[in-house]
């Protein structure tokens, strides 16, 4: 297992903001979180990894030192800020360091250099990741945690901001990564790309997780309007369903 969380509660501002969450997650399994603005995803996921103090409850990954988590666990916030001007290479580099000896060993450079050809990056790797578009951006800070190679990858929002042939094909990495064995939790506002890439759905409303199940478990209308205040159609396709807000 690669993470569990049990009965966690967590609140902000004296507010609760997430309730008796269970979940957990294993090799092989792509877990797209969804829900409505302000539903507890980030919050979910900084709690999971000890980054927010809990009122209760337990996460498997808050209870391991800093190290241990980070060879764990990638984790990419919904937050897209690069601090300092490097270079692409050099920041996706970045990753290795929970490893020993990190951004010297031939393993580190083979790391480096597959997360970057599967983002695409080549072309890009010399360049000052400042000045790339914000997508560009989003795809660079996506490889960093891919050159982590843990077995757990954490992603707010990963595709947000980017173009719908760059969306497309970083959920394929996502699906392939969790076909390799890796596990993967994902916060994503597009049910069409969830339903069609996850092998599962967690769907979270106001701090509570109210469907957990495959896609099509999930992403029922009635689920749906209680989650979003929205009616749904769906038309399934040749290349998986459609999903209309009404
Ligand atoms: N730093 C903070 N201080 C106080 N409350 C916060 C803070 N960050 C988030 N919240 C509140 O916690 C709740 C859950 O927020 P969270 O960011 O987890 O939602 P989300 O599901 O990730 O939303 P989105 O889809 O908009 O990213 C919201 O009501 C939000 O207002």
């Amino acid at each position: 297992m690669l993470m569990r969380l049990q009965n966690m509660t967590v609140s902000r501002r004296k507010r609760p903001v997430l309730n008796d969450v269970n979940l957990t997650l294993d090799r092989h399994e792509l877990v797209g979180l969804i829900g409505a603005n302000g539903a507890g995803k980030s919050t979910l996921m900084e709690a999971a990894l000890g980054l927010l103090p809990t009122a209760a409850g337990h996460s498997n990954l808050a209870q391991m030192n800093a190290s241990e988590r980070a060879r764990n666990a990638a984790y990419l916030p919904q937050s897209r800020e690069i601090a300092w001007p490097v270079s692409v290479e050099d920041l996706v580099a970045l990753g290795r360091i929970p490893w020993p000896g990190s951004g010297t060993a031939i393993s580190d450079r083979a790391a480096i250099d597959a997360a970057i050809a599967r983002m695409q990056l080549q072309t890009h790797r010399k360049r000052t990741a400042l000045r790339l578009s914000g997508g560009e951006q989003s795809r660079v800070l996506i490889a960093r945690a891919l050159a982590q190679e843990t077995p757990l990858v954490i992603a707010d929002e990963p595709i947000a901001g980017l173009d719908p042939a760059q969306q497309l094909a970083c959920m394929r990495i996502f699906r392939e990564l969790a076909d390799e064995g890796h596990g993967l939790l994902v916060s994503i506002h597009d049910l069409g790309l969830a339903a069609r890439f996850c092998t599962r759905l967690i769907l979270l409303s106001e701090g509570r997780i109210i469907a957990d199940g495959t896609p099509h478990e999930v992403l029922r209308d009635d689920l749906m309007q209680r989650a979003f205040k929205m009616r749904t159609q769906r038309i399934e396709t040749t290349h998986g369903p459609i999903i209309i807000p009404i």
